[in-house]
């Protein structure tokens, strides 16, 4: 056993005990006596430690309650975010509106789906990036889905560049193809987060050129946010997102389930949530998952991180494409957050991944709590998505 898996072990025992005592404690006092007696104490050699402890603090610190997941048996410390723990986080990365600032300066955002059977999910995606605050929003759909997509909003920047199988020759495939990489990558370096899957359907053609996209987006560097029918074809393809430090994937119920599936070849647990969570996390080499649900679950394989403020009831369909568009922009503000920081532990100790997943969970259950309180019953996406612009500003004020 490796030095730092017995200082780890060591850790772990000692979290046990202390977080059994701190589990009821909010105060920061209590806390930082508990981070105190571990820095002394224990890890400040493992990067691991220092990560998460730093995430923890840097998340409000004295309004986080942390404790162990009992019997978990994994190394993971799961971290209830509390509201005002979240938005702490919303209120750091939330950029300024600052008059000497350009258009592209707050995010550009691209959403890649939209096909024949649904126009909704790409736009209620990409139209909740602007309403956040995201400078461009674009969509890249299908040519059918293009007009479509257009007419609810000219607000999006729409290329109808995807094509289906049943449109291409079978002859044409290998052209068509490498037209559609060149006509969506000669945009891609623009974008500081693209959105892969909302509305994007299952066709295996069109599924083949995504899979491109995602290749080259990958090797630009461009931050990735997996979704809907992208996260069926990367559970399909795990290569495309193994290891992808800068690559989100929100599954829903089914969703997750089939990912549980393929990747630890088991059923969900959800007697021990935060660890199956964790492993599959670790699993895809340190890829971010949100696992939607009652509340949400976030980890990138250090950390769990549960948002659970209060939502709405309604489950019509589109709130988790509100979620995506979401996490695209909060992510792309977190990144330049933490690349203006100047303190390196910073630069390394906090995943931009992780706090934008935070964000766009806490303020998307927000807005759709505020939504419900005045539709009730009669509660639909487009009234979650009217709410998110007064619910940033309650929590951080444009002035
Ligand atoms: N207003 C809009 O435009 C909205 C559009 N939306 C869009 O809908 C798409 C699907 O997303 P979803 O969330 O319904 O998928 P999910 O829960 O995995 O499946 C539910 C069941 O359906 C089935 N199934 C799904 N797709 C299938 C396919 N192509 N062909 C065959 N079966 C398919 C699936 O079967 P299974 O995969 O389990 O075999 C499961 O039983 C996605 O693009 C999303 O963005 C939503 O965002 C909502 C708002
Ligand atoms: N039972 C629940 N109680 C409260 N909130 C929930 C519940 N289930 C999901 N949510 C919230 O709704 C959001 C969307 O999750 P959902 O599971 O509906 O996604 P989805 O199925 O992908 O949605 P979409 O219809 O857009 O595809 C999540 O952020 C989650 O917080
Ligand atoms: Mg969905």
């Amino acid at each position: 056993m490796c030095l730092e898996t017995l200082l780890l072990n060591r850790m772990l025992s000692d979290l046990r005990f202390l977080g059994r005592r701190l589990v009821f404690r909010d105060d920061m006092s209590s806390w930082l006596a508990f981070s105190g007696c571990l820095e002394n104490r224990l890890l400040s050699s493992s990067p691991v430690y220092r990560r998460q402890l730093f995430l923890i603090r840097s998340l409000g610190g004295y309004c986080c309650r942390a404790h162990m997941e009992e019997g978990s048996g994994v190394p993971g410390v799961g971290v209830s975010t509390s509201q005002t723990d979240a938005e702490t986080v919303i209120q750091r990365i939330t950029p300024v509106l600052d008059p000497s600032r350009h258009k592209g300066q707050a995010g550009k955002i691209a959403v890649i789906g939209g096909c024949r059977e649904y126009t909704g999910a790409p736009y209620f995606a990409a139209i909740s990036a602007l309403k956040i605050g995201a400078d461009l929003s674009h969509v890249f759909c299908t040519k059918d889905a293009a007009p479509v997509i257009k007419s609810y909003s000219p607000e999006l920047i729409v290329h109808p560049v995807l094509e289906e199988s049943y449109s291409v020759r079978d002859d044409e495939k290998a052209s068509v193809s490498a037209k559609v990489l060149s006509e969506v990558t000669k945009w891609i370096e623009r974008f500081d987060c693209i959105v892969i899957g909302p509305g994007l359907g299952r066709d295996p053609f069109l599924l083949g050129c995504v899979s491109d996209i995602m290749t080259h987006a990958r090797q630009s560097n461009i931050p990735t946010v997996i979704d809907a029918d992208g996260l069926f074809l990367v559970t399909n393809n795990l290569d495309l997102v193994r290891g992808h430090s800068l690559a989100v994937l929100t599954p829903n119920v089914n969703e997750y389930k089939r990912l549980v599936e393929k990747v630890l070849d088991c059923e969900v647990d959800d007697s021990d949530a935060s660890a199956q969570l964790l492993s599959l996390a670790r699993r895809i080499g340190g890829v971010t998952i949100l696992r939607k649900g009652k509340s949400d679950l976030i980890s990138d394989g250090v950390t769990v991180n549960n948002v659970c403020n209060y939502g709405s009831p309604r489950r019509c369909g589109g709130q988790g494409d509100i979620l995506s568009g979401s996490v695209a922009v909060f992510s792309s503000w977190a990144r330049q957050y933490i690349s203006a920081t100047k303190e390196a532990n910073i630069k390394s100790a906090l995943n931009p991944m992780v706090l934008g997943s935070i964000a766009g969970s806490t303020l998307l259950r927000r807005a759709a709590s505020l939504a419900f309180e005045h539709k009730k019953r009669a509660t639909l996406t487009s009234d979650i998505i009217e709410h998110l612009g007064r619910c940033l500003e309650d929590i951080s004020p444009s002035k």
